[in-house]
């Protein structure tokens, strides 16, 4: 099966879920990284801001915040060699809905901040494998970004988001840990 039609199961994957089950789903593997020595180490945590059908990310974000830490999500440049910068939110009012229906953080009304600043990243994604490799929306971001990212990457995903083994290519780059509704699985 090409990436393509895998994607587009992977997102039909994750619409089947419930409103329900999705919010349980996403605090319970949240809870689970909040747990972790990554999180309570991490001072910068770099995540995204979900989509409707992803796993909710903005749990994970407020308990970061309560927690004294910083947050920052990222903005795409597609016509700069498809690369990301990050910025400090500190209130989701600071985001801005782009295309594709993805909120980004507004420059104007937040911080940039180097990638190499990041502790934590949380790299989102469609379907994982057991070793770390992803299967994202094709935009080819994280694995640019990852190529140069030397501190801690987790992913979240259902165990409904887990195959034995996703197509790998030459520049893919896996993540180091991922966290599932029955706890960090590596
Ligand atoms: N919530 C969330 N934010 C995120 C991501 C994510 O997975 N989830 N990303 C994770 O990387 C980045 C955005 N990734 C994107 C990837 C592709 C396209 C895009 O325009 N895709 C084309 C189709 C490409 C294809 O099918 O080959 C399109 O929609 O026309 C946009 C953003 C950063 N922000
Ligand atoms: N390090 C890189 N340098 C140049 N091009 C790259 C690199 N990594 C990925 N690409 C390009 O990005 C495109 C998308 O890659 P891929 O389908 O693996 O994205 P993805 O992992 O699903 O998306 P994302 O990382 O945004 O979640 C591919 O066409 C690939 O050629």
């Amino acid at each position: 099966m090409d990436k393509k039609e895998l994607r587009r199961q992977g997102i039909q994957n994750l619409k089947s879920l419930s409103e329900t089950q999705r919010a349980h789903l996403s605090k319970k593997i949240s809870n689970h990284v909040i747990d972790t020595e990554w999180f309570h180490k991490a001072d910068i945590i770099g995540v995204t801001v979900s989509k409707s059908f992803e796993l909710d990310t903005s749990y994970l974000i407020h308990k970061a915040w309560e927690t004294g830490k910083k947050v920052c999500v990222p903005k795409c440049y597609p016509n700069q060699n498809h690369h990301m910068k990050f910025f400090i939110i500190t209130s989701f009012d600071q985001l801005e809905r782009v295309y594709a229906g993805l909120l980004e953080p507004d420059p104007d009304q937040t911080v940039k901040i180097p990638g190499d600043q990041i502790d934590l990243l949380i790299v989102p994604g469609i379907w994982f494998d057991r070793e770390g490799y992803r299967t994202g929306f094709g935009g080819g971001y994280y694995d640019r970004f990852l190529k140069d990212f030397k501190h801690v990457t987790i992913s979240l995903a259902a165990n409904s988001q887990i195959l034995p083994a996703v197509p790998r290519d030459d520049y893919d780059m896996p993540v180091q840990h991922l966290v599932t509704e029955d706890g960090v699985l590596f």
